[in-house]
């Protein structure tokens, strides 16, 4: 990229979380990622610079080591022309969602991400324009805590991710509860990844996307985006699953289309070769915890048939889900276990300031961080530096359950070699897929205190308002009882 010629009119808006902004190349396969702040609470493009290259150099020297080289597009930092960044910023305005403009983009410093498009990239070396598929989840966390440091039984019971719905609801955040439970997904069981993703598919939230030649065609952008059109999302989706075939379109070409999405989707998930050390915290963490969730529909659906709780048949260790959830449980202690140890650090940062320039608290993300984290002992000997491996490996894991996972597919003909990409089949049609993850940016330490609180409020939440009235909420659910039947379904 020729940062020196840099013209707005080439780029566009893609997308935004609550802490970046991204817009993308029109003909190149690149995006520029932006930090977004609340008004009045800019930082010097000094810090900015700094913040961009410690995404960086987490991303290199932490995450690909956990999840695998092939996983992980670090990106570099990029200074721009301040001109063109106010320009851009000015052009993309009016596409942002209103739910996101209470942070403004950095027009100030002039450094940004560049990044491969993610939504674009391609899966031939040398097939630039060929239609290109991309499904974005993400995942959330994908296990219950284990800790014996947890208070509430509920949490022992219940995901988080479920228990957070019923407050997202609450609050207004979204319309209405999801089916969907990340353990279902994680499960490695293929019924319950089919209901899961089917569920995602149903209520979208900010936990899927679906991009069809890099731009947006299925998922929400706020609680005020329209519902979910599924036949609208087969009609796209309907040339890259039954290309040579007229299958005629109404409800059944629809379902024709979204199973096979989903069934698609499953497979590219359960693969995976890729090398990386998440099998080195296999020693430590594990498979722990209760394999599946009391408040997901599928469960709940079994025990309604009587049936017993599904073994955790696990996921594939080279797969990507099976890697984050490794890295999500380096969160050994919960947050009820972790926060005295934050308390500990504080207490030690108030007595030597200058000390958290030593304990790597805001960087750098070297090697060496990445060699502390592998400590998964859990014997607390009262020092501080027990305490903050501790804190340093949480805030990893609260990075792996809040990153996305993006799945990019291209048909590819019969016989033609795919250029060594693996081949996902479908029942009329072949795809060359990657997988990569995005949103690697290291949880701050100063999160901890949010997240402790949050944590109350979602469990204290759930516990007043939802289990209270579980028989009610359990009848509700039950009442779009095609779960049951989608148990049913081959995959
Ligand atoms: O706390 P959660 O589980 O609500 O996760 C937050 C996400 O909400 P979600 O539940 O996915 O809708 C939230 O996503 P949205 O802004 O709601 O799209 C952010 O990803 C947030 O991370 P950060 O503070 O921007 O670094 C996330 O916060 P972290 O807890 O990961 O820091
Ligand atoms: N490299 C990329 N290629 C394509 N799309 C991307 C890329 N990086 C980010 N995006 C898109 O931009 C959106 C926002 O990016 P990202 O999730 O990194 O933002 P964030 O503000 O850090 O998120 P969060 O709300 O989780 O803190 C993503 O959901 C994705 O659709």
């Amino acid at each position: 990229m020729d940062e020196g010629k840099m013209d707005e009119n080439e780029w566009g808006y893609h997308g935004e979380g609550n802490k970046s902004l991204v817009v993308a190349h029109a003909q190149r396969c690149v995006v520029l990622r932006f930090l977004k702040f609340p008004p009045n609470r800019k930082k010097t493009s000094e810090e900015i610079f700094q913040h961009l290259q410690n995404i960086v150099d987490f991303g290199k020297n932490v995450m690909k080591e956990f999840l695998g080289e092939n996983y992980v597009h670090c990106g570099e930092v990029v200074q721009l022309p301040l001109d063109f960044v106010k320009q851009l910023c000015l052009k993309i305005q009016c596409e942002r969602p209103e739910s996101r403009c209470d942070k403004d983009l950095d027009t100030l410093s002039g450094y940004a991400l560049c990044l491969p498009n993610l939504a674009r990239l391609q899966t031939y070396r040398f097939a630039e324009h060929r239609p290109i598929l991309c499904v974005e989840i993400k995942p959330k966390c994908g296990f219950i805590p284990f800790s014996s440091d947890v208070t509430h039984e509920m949490k022992h019971k219940v995901c988080r991710y479920c228990m957070h719905q019923h407050l997202k609801v609450a609050t207004g955040k979204w319309k209405q509860i999801s089916k969907y439970c990340p353990l279902d997904l994680y499960s490695g069981n293929k019924q319950r990844m089919y209901f899961a993703l089917k569920s995602l598919l149903q209520e979208a939230q900010n936990n899927l996307k679906i991009f069809k030649n890099g731009e947006l065609i299925y998922g929400c952008k706020d609680a005020r985006s329209p519902v979910a059109d599924w036949s609208e999302l087969a009609h796209h989706l309907k040339p890259f699953f039954f290309p040579s075939n007229g299958l005629a379109s109404g409800p059944h070409c629809t379902r024709a289309v979204i199973r096979e999405l989903v069934r698609v989707i499953t497979r590219v998930l359960l693969s995976g070769s890729d090398k990386g050390r998440a099998g080195t915290l296999r020693s430590g963490p594990g498979l722990r915890g209760p394999p599946v969730c009391e408040a997901s529909p599928f469960s709940r659906s079994l025990r309604c048939q009587g049936k017993n709780t599904p073994e955790r048949s696990g996921l594939p260790k080279g797969c990507l889900l099976y890697k984050t959830l490794q890295v999500q449980m380096l969160d050994l202690l919960d947050i009820e276990g972790l926060y005295p140890l934050y308390r500990r650090v504080e207490r030690y940062l108030e007595e030597f300031p200058e000390e958290r320039k030593t304990l790597q608290i805001d960087g750098p993300y070297d090697e060496a961080f990445y060699q502390r984290l592998l400590d998964l002992s859990t014997e607390d000997d009262g020092t501080v530096a027990f305490a903050l491996t501790k804190v340093q490996q949480y805030r990893v894991a609260m990075t792996a359950k809040d990153c996305s996972i993006m799945i990019a597919l291209s048909p590819c003909l019969q016989d033609a070699s795919s250029d060594q990409r693996p081949i996902v089949p479908s029942s009329r049609s072949r795809f060359a897929f990657s997988v990569s993850v995005l949103d690697l940016d290291l949880k701050p330490y100063e999160s901890i205190p949010h997240q402790y609180k949050l944590d109350g409020k979602i469990v204290n939440y759930y516990l007043k308002t939802v289990h209270a009235k579980d028989a009610t909420v359990m009848s509700t659910r039950f009442k779009e009882s095609e779960d049951c039947t989608l148990v049913l379904h081959k995959v």
